[in-house]
């Protein structure tokens, strides 16, 4: 297997929005779970996303699990690495965005890496170095109140100079526009000046097709599935990716379908609302769940009671009043794992009940689930919502399907949308 393209992904929910952008601009693309086994037999591929759990972690271990990564990837012939990160830039003025960066650009001698979450087909856009979620800044949007990390600040130069060794430079949109030499141009007068990153302004997919053709002339970027987009449509001009044809369509899964949600972003809270017309749903008491552990056999007693009824949703999300109360009392950190943990095991005891059919909304609460269940890695299907695919288990008997939603993604129907998407 020769790679085209390698991806390291901070989350479990942004490889597959990641594996999902490039399976749809014609790569053929796995998601694995963390670095593959020798013994993985992977399909032949264009792209793998080696999803990881290094949004929140400490930043040293964050960047040692992102340069085996990217070893692994290196070792199959990947002659790029895309570090995947959250179109809202979720992280903290303690990392991972930025030595992660700092460490993959090391580890192979690069220049300043091109780095945007510009994501306009969700809302994401860059401009003048602040992020963009929808009309609102970063700093204005849902995403103040993020549980792990409140983002506060949109002007992203500041953000990841805080989190940087180099300077971190700005790429204006003007010159973006001005096309692929203009931008090579600033990034040699940037590297001139010891730049170690530069924020790269992007609103619409033209100009991160022009930025995905100049962030292959270098071996690291950092960026959103709209950096993965650029590259990928970039990848298909130059003839690098080999006509795949479509695809067999996967056989339905069936069996019993079931929805976790963990994130407490506004859209979440807004897509249980919704189910709670067409399907029974469990609201759990975050505190008990994160200090009882026998919350977690009451809500699988509950969802066995529910069983005929079809698709159950159990939730642990709240809004942000909430979610600051459980943190007051428990720590932010300790909270979020401790609810996380717990959700991993509802999770599990769902599937040893029959489960077939999983819907997960959250990134951290998806990287729980998925750890617990040991997934090794999955095949990418149909669309759901921009960012989030149907994912077949690979290698898994009996066969199962699973959704794993960004707390951000998804239309207010959503995980009806779902359910509809993996029969
Ligand atoms: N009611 C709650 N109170 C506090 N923290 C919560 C609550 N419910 C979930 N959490 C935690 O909030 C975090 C949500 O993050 P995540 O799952 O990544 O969602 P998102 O995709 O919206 O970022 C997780 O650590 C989760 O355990
Ligand atoms: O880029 C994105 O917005 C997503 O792919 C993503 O990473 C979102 O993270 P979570 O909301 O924590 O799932």
């Amino acid at each position: 297997m020769t790679l085209v393209l390698g991806c390291v992904a901070d989350d479990y929910t942004g490889a597959s929005d990641l594996a999902n952008t490039l399976s749809k601009a014609g790569l053929r693309t796995v998601q694995t779970i963390g670095v593959p086994r020798d013994d993985m037999a992977l399909p032949p591929v264009d792209a793998v996303v080696v999803a990881l759990k290094s949004r929140s972690i400490p930043a040293a271990e964050a960047v040692e699990r992102s340069l085996a990564a990217d070893r692994w990837l290196r070792g199959r012939g990947a002659g790029h690495v895309l570090f995947k990160i959250c179109s809202t830039f979720d992280s903290t003025d303690a990392g991972n965005i930025g030595p992660v960066t700092d460490a993959l650009r090391a580890e192979i001698g690069a220049g300043p890496a091109l780095v945007t979450p510009a994501f306009p087909e969700t809302g994401r856009t860059v401009y003048l170095g602040h992020l963009f979620v929808g009309t609102v800044p970063l700093h204005e949007s849902p995403l103040k109140d993020h549980p792990l990390n409140p983002m506060r600040d949109s002007n992203l130069v500041r953000v990841l100079g805080r989190q940087s060794k180099a300077p971190v430079a700005l790429l204006p949109l003007a010159t973006v526009e001005a096309g692929p030499q203009a931008v090579r141009d600033a990034i040699g007068h940037h590297a001139a000046e010891g730049a170690g990153a530069i924020i790269a302004d992007a609103v619409l997919d033209r100009h991160l097709e022009t930025l995905g053709v100049v962030a292959l002339d270098q071996p690291v970027s950092t960026g959103a599935s709209g950096l993965g987009l650029g590259i990928a449509r970039a990848l298909v001009a130059a003839g690098r990716i080999a006509a795949s044809g479509a695809g067999q369509a996967p056989a339905a899964i069936g069996g019993p379908a079931a929805i976790l949600a963990g994130s407490c972003s506004q859209a979440t809270l807004g897509q249980i609302a919704a189910a709670e017309r067409s399907m029974p749903v469990l609201r759990l008491d975050p505190e008990a769940l994160a200090g009882d552990p026998g919350e977690v056999g009451r809500a699988l007693a509950w969802a066995e009671r529910h069983r005929t009824e079809g698709p159950v949703l159990i939730a642990s999300s709240a809004p942000p009043e909430q979610v600051a109360a459980v943190q007051r009392k428990l720590g932010r950190d300790a909270a979020g794992h401790a609810i996380e943990q717990a959700m991993a095991r509802i999770a599990l005891g769902l599937v040893e009940a029959g489960v077939r059919r999983l819907v997960v909304a959250g990134g951290e609460t998806s990287g729980a689930v998925v750890d617990a269940l040991a997934l090794p890695a999955f095949r990418i299907g149909a669309e759901i919502a921009p960012g989030v695919p149907v994912l077949y288990a690979v290698g898994r008997e009996p066969p199962m399907v699973l959704a794993l939603k960004s707390g951000n993604f998804g239309g207010p129907e959503f995980f009806t949308d779902a359910l509809r998407a993996m029969p």
